[in-house]
């Protein structure tokens, strides 16, 4: 059986597409284990399955690099969002995600003529519970010291609904990321507080409309960027009050984004804005249990656009480190 992929990438958070009208003909798991090996046309971050839905123009599915299945992915649902308007010629759709109905559109590019896509993030919740987090029996984590995590970073904890721990901190914990290795892998281990693991951002804000956001992802480890915890991010960095309410602009280490908070008496509207990218198609050879074998890879002229986007970024980044 020849199976088609795109890898593609959201902010360098990259992925493989693969559509399936039957959701357990195979082990997605181990699939995205052996796709996302380094070793195996340089790896990704993770499998997004696409299939059809009852509720949508589409389902999306995620499945981590380590075989985990993640309730949603942001960077991933803007890809999913281009590859589904493009094949059914639209330029919105609500596709399905394991806890929402989610709206996504094609928009204006954010940076040159870079292809780009919104989607709506949600639901979102502080209640540790929903990530589910455990603190002292605490009902939510907004903007307090945690003593077993560190002595100087104000942490948030919020769902969106996948799991994230947010922390604003000052820039020497953005050049060395020691500390937030340690923390994100002692989270995402056998531990007293995240039973699921956790997505660990670590924010810098540059001013008060842009924030830096460098995320450790559950199932993953560092990544380029992930979409979820860069919306999550300027959500928090909007409450805590180290950045505005409205469009804040979102640098990572694979470029950058633009996220839409809207305060509605408490409940909030969520939006992230940015590329989808895609970087090749290819085909698959499923040989028997567990073993695949490329049959084609076709790379897209997409990339080199993207660079472009990389190199402001990087300037942009070494001003303020
Ligand atoms: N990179 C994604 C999030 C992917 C899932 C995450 N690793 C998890 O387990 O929750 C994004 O762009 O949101």
């Amino acid at each position: 059986m020849t199976m088609q992929l795109h890898k593609v990438h959201g902010s360098g958070n990259t992925f493989y597409i693969l559509e399936t009208t039957d959701e357990k003909s195979m082990d997605w798991s181990q699939l995205s284990i052996w796709l996302c090996q380094k070793e195996n046309l340089g790896g990704a971050d993770g499998l997004l399955l696409v299939a059809p839905s009852k509720k949508g123009l589409a389902k999306m599915r995620v499945i981590n690099a380590d075989g985990s299945e993640a309730s949603m992915c942001g960077n991933g649902l803007r890809c999913v969002a281009r590859y589904i308007c493009e094949k059914n010629n639209v330029s919105e759709a609500l596709i399905e995600t394991m806890k929402a109905v989610l709206k996504v559109q094609k928009e204006a590019p954010i940076y040159a003529e870079i292809p780009t896509y919104s989607v709506e993030i949600a639901p979102i919740s502080f209640e540790l519970t929903s990530l589910p987090m455990s603190y002292k029996n605490k009902y939510e984590i907004r903007n307090e010291m945690i003593a077993e995590f560190a002595d100087d970073i104000t942490f948030t904890a919020v769902s969106v609904p996948n799991p994230h721990l947010i922390g604003i901190v000052q820039p020497d914990k953005i050049t060395n990321t020691l500390h937030q290795e340690r923390l994100s892998s002692m989270l995402n281990g056998q531990n007293d507080f995240c039973p699921d693991g956790v997505n660990v951002s670590y924010v810098y804000p540059m001013d008060a409309q842009t924030i830096y956001v460098r995320t450790y992802e559950r199932g993953v480890g560092f990544t380029n960027a992930c979409g979820t915890a860069m919306t999550a991010s300027a959500l928090v960095s909007s409450i805590v009050g180290v950045a505005q309410e409205g469009t804040v602009t979102v640098f990572n280490p694979g470029g950058f984004v633009q996220c839409h908070v809207k305060n509605n008496k408490g409940c909030f509207d969520l939006k992230l804005v940015g590329n989808a990218t895609f970087i090749a198609e290819l085909e698959l050879n499923y040989e028997k249990e567990n073993e695949w074998l490329w049959q084609s890879v076709k790379n897209t002229d997409e990339q080199k656009a993207y660079e472009s986007l990389i190199a402001y970024t990087e300037n942009k980044i070494a001003a303020i480190f």
